[in-house]
């Protein structure tokens, strides 16, 4: 039987405990992206949800794990992409957003002017934990003048509130829901 998005990031995902921090439990999907099936199937999966009805004009992926998803998603839609990067990375003109982690604090970046205002834009990344760097990525979106539409995770943390925290602002889909 063909195995769904959602149990291939199940059986894929790797946890590794104390990292990046003591008392983290660190999720790490790059197998799912290392597995050529595994990736079309959640790149579709993501997307999906998003792709009817309104639809989205580009895909915005999270430095540094939803650049992969954004490229696979942009790539099957046949629509461009946006990084959202950690600070410091991008040149010239940039509006910034910081927030809090998990596991400390940081900033995102976004050049403005890349696409045209209204540009209907999908958020995606690898995990959804406490929507800290979600919110700050739908801020930088609307700052730069776009409609975030959607935000796409493979996985969500449970008691973090990532979810209650992104859900009145874009609906939010993921493949999953893991302990934080
Ligand atoms: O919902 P939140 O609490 O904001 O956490 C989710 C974010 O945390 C991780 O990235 P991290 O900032 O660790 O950066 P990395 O991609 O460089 O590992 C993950 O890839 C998400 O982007
Ligand atoms: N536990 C975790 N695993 C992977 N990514 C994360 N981002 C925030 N918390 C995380």
């Amino acid at each position: 039987m063909t195995e769904t998005a959602a149990a291939l990031v199940e059986r894929l995902t790797a946890v590794v405990p104390d990292f990046p921090k003591p008392g983290v439990l660190f999720r790490d999907v790059t197998p799912v992206f290392s597995d050529a099936v595994a990736f079309g199937r959640v790149c579709e999966a993501l997307a999906a949800p998003f792709a009817v009805g309104a639809g989205f004009d580009a895909v915005a992926g999270i430095e540094a794990r939803g650049f992969a998803l954004a490229g696979g998603i942009a790539a099957q839609h046949q629509v461009g992409v946006l990084t959202v990067r950690k600070a410091g990375k991008l040149p010239g003109e940039v509006l910034s957003e910081q927030y809090a982690l998990e596991y400390g604090e940081a900033e995102l970046e976004l050049r403005p002017g890349q696409l045209p205002a209204g540009t209907r834009v999908l958020v995606v990344d690898d995990v959804l934990a406490t929507g800290g760097t979600g919110a700050a990525t739908i801020t930088l979106l609307e700052r730069a003048g776009y409609q975030a539409v959607g935000f796409a995770a493979l996985l969500e943390l449970d008691g973090l509130n990532g979810r209650e925290r992104l859900e009145p602002r874009l609906p939010v889909t993921t493949l999953g829901a893991v302990p934080a």
